[in-house]
């Protein structure tokens, strides 16, 4: 395998040394793009596949490890326009724009959604799906999720010292991808006794948390490497361990797609691209593909590349000077992301050992670095952002849950929904958004769907992130500059419901640091303090202090039918075009509970399937009915 150090000798393409023919083109060479690049040229080896990347391959250093690679030139940062309800502040937004995407750059936190995100999704794009063979529920991609990873069993002894439980059958067990995920080698003791508390406000806790059923304290697995206790990425695990085998399979780096030059609406559009560090219009180059393009530029970059092919609501698109190739208004609406309302707590017993001992302890730096480098890496260095996580639903949060719910029903009833939407929001994106409140006023009222997340590992939690936001922004190409970055506009909490339920969210902080264990230990408030009672003091305290980006962009292209918005069908084609899909988180029409790395590899998964099964291979005479998988890797169990 090529070993990290190794990266900078594999072979960057460069446009001379591209094939005379393509068929199949990947625009985007991220979380989603790689695997289904990978999936394609390993389905079909006598089919080539081109991926396009604006990035370089680039050393992914783990989220915590020790110090050395520099973070390099693969993020972009992107400050959205002032979000009036948090006092016109603004949200930081990082996308990876290297190979491999946003899997380079995360946090490694590597969970599912609860079953019911994805059965949400499916009801969504209903009728449409109800006619379509593909559905994008638990049940039809559960299966996918299982094939995208590869799970590392802990140890006996280690399952004995930390209390981990897993269930491969439920989540897991397929073992066909290069991209491994583990539970670490070590915990801090902070993990314990924040979860011990958990435990005694009565929350239950699954067994596993990946396989549907995400209700309560969870284990999460990190994506990360067993053996080294590096960072599991897709450029690692869908292009850099394959491609020494894979003749068909090549990567453009270091160029941006521009657009899509579409023609007939049956036919393959040429895509046009050019060196990134170039504005030349000699460098500027097409290739057509045979069968399709793929576009997984992510949920910043996809609709920009859309809507700069004239895809889009034909009004912007003739104000920006674009000619209209298909009128379809939901491009780049639908945004959005979760966001994070602090609070903090502190104990008067400090627990140690913590994070921060490397700095401040030399005897136990060392021992760090010692089982770090051991085989397999152990010691604090393989924690990634930690392994525990609460997921809760609103009835557990709040005696208030039904009124909440009701106020939902009631912006829906009398179209008062409608006043929290930018302005200017097409109609069809309207219908659309009063179809996602229905389905959201159902999931928040029910007791076993998340709305609550709070992650920990070196500290006791203080705060969490909503992960059932009402309130939706959007990512428009900039009319005055077509290549400069899009505009993001996040309106985090316009729905003033979502200020309601983030309210809520304190006070449950509040009874957690009431148990026995945490007053034991002598737990406090200190922001934003205790005599911070009222909703409306709360609130402004959120409005203040929100981290309203968690780095889970996404639904910008969403799945659903043209006159609710949507862009893509279940099947992944743009909506009116034969040979154009989309495949990224973007498609996605409500964002799931989770962090959302591993619904894009699973997103992936899913579109090769469908791909693979829509092109029969040449000497096939009946499509292919399924993927065939890549060989066994070793035996998972250690
Ligand atoms: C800082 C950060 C922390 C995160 N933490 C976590 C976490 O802990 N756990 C988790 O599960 N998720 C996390 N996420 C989210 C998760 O990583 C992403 O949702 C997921 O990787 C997105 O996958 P994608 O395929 O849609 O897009 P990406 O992986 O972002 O891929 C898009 C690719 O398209 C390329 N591209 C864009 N425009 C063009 C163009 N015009 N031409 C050519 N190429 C182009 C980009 O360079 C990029 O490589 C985090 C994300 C970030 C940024």
């Amino acid at each position: 395998l090529p070993h990290r150090n190794g990266i900078g000798r594999v072979v960057k393409r460069q446009v001379e040394e591209l094939r005379d023919s393509y068929d199949f083109v990947v625009v985007g060479g991220g979380t989603a793009g790689l695997t289904i690049a990978d999936r394609l040229s390993e389905a079909f080896p006598e089919r080539n596949t081109l991926v396009i990347e604006y990035g370089v391959v680039e050393d992914a250093e783990a989220v915590f490890e020790p110090p050395g690679g520099g973070p390099g030139n693969k993020r972009l940062n992107i400050q959205s326009l002032p979000i009036p309800a948090l006092n016109n502040r603004r949200a930081s937004l990082t996308v990876g724009m290297t190979v491999g995407g946003s899997s380079t750059i995360n946090g490694q936190f590597f969970d599912r959604g609860h079953k019911l995100d994805y059965d949400d999704w499916a009801k969504i794009g209903s009728p449409e799906f109800d006619e379509s063979e593909e559905s994008w529920d638990w049940d039809n991609i559960l299966p996918f999720f299982k094939k995208s990873v590869t799970f590392f069993e802990p140890s006996e002894e280690n399952a004995e010292l930390y209390g981990y439980t897993w269930d491969v059958d439920a989540a897991y067990g397929e073992n066909v991808s290069h991209i491994q995920a583990v539970y670490a080698q070590y915990q801090f003791p902070v993990q314990k006794i924040a979860w011990d508390a958990f435990i005694e406000m009565g929350l239950p806790s699954p067994k596993e948390c990946a396989g549907g059923d995400k209700h309560g304290v969870c284990w999460v697995p990190a994506s990360q490497y067993y053996l080294d206790g590096q960072r599991s990425h897709a450029g690692r695990g869908h292009y850099l361990e394959v491609i020494e085998d894979r003749s068909n399979y090549d990567l453009l780096a270091g160029h941006k797609v521009t657009r899509l030059i579409v023609g007939e609406a049956d036919a393959p559009p040429a895509i046009e691209f050019k060196p990134v560090d170039s504005d030349s219009e000699d460098d500027v180059k097409t290739v057509t593909p045979k069968l399709e393009v793929v576009v997984s530029a992510g949920a910043i970059h996809s609709p920009q590349i859309l809507q700069r092919s004239g895809i889009g609501e034909a009004e912007f698109l003739e104000a920006a000077g674009i000619e209209v190739v298909v009128d379809l208004p939901g491009v780049g609406h639908n945004f959005q992301d979760h966001c994070g309302p602090g609070s903090s707590f502190a104990l008067a017993e400090s627990i140690q050992p913590s994070q921060g001992s490397i700095n401040s302890n030399e005897t136990f730096a060392k021992e760090a670095l010692d089982l770090y480098a051991e085989r397999p890496a152990k010691g604090p260095y393989t924690l990634a952002m930690g392994n525990s996580a609460i997921y809760l639903s609103l009835p557990v949060i709040t005696e208030d849950s039904a009124d909440i719910v009701a106020a939902i029903r009631a912006q829906i009833e009398d179209g008062s929904a409608l006043d929290y939407l930018s302005e200017g929001t097409p109609e069809s994106v309207k219908d659309g958004y009063l179809a996602q409140l229905a389905v959201l006023a159902d999931a928040l009222e029910n007791p076993e769907h998340p709305v609550l997340e709070a992650p920990w590992m070196s500290s006791t939690p203080g705060g969490g992130f909503l992960l059932k936001p009402l309130s939706r922004g959007t990512v428009q190409l900039n009319p005055e500059d077509h290549d400069a970055e899009p505009i993001v506009d996040y309106r985090t909490g316009a729905n003033p419901i979502d200020m309601e339920v983030m309210s809520r969210f304190l006070p449950f902080f509040r009874r957690y640091y009431e148990t026995e264990t945490m007053q034991a230990l002598g737990a406090r408030e200190v922001s934003p303090g205790a005599n911070v009672t009222a909703v409306e003091d709360i609130t402004e305290y959120i409005r203040n202090t929100i981290t309203p980006s968690f780095m889970h962009p996404c639904c910008t292209a969403s799945m659903m039918p043209k006159e609710k918005g949507g862009v893509v069908g279940p099947d992944l084609k743009v909506h009116g075009l034969e040979r154009v899909r989309v495949a990224d988180i973007s498609i996605i029409p409500i964002i799931p509970g989770t962090h959302t790395s591993a619904t894009a590899y699973a997103i992936g998964e899913k579109a090769a399937d469908i791909i693979i099964r829509s092109w029969p291979s040449e000497e096939a005479e009946e499509p292919v009915k399924e993927a065939p998988k890549c060989k066994k890797r070793r035996s998972q169990k250690h």
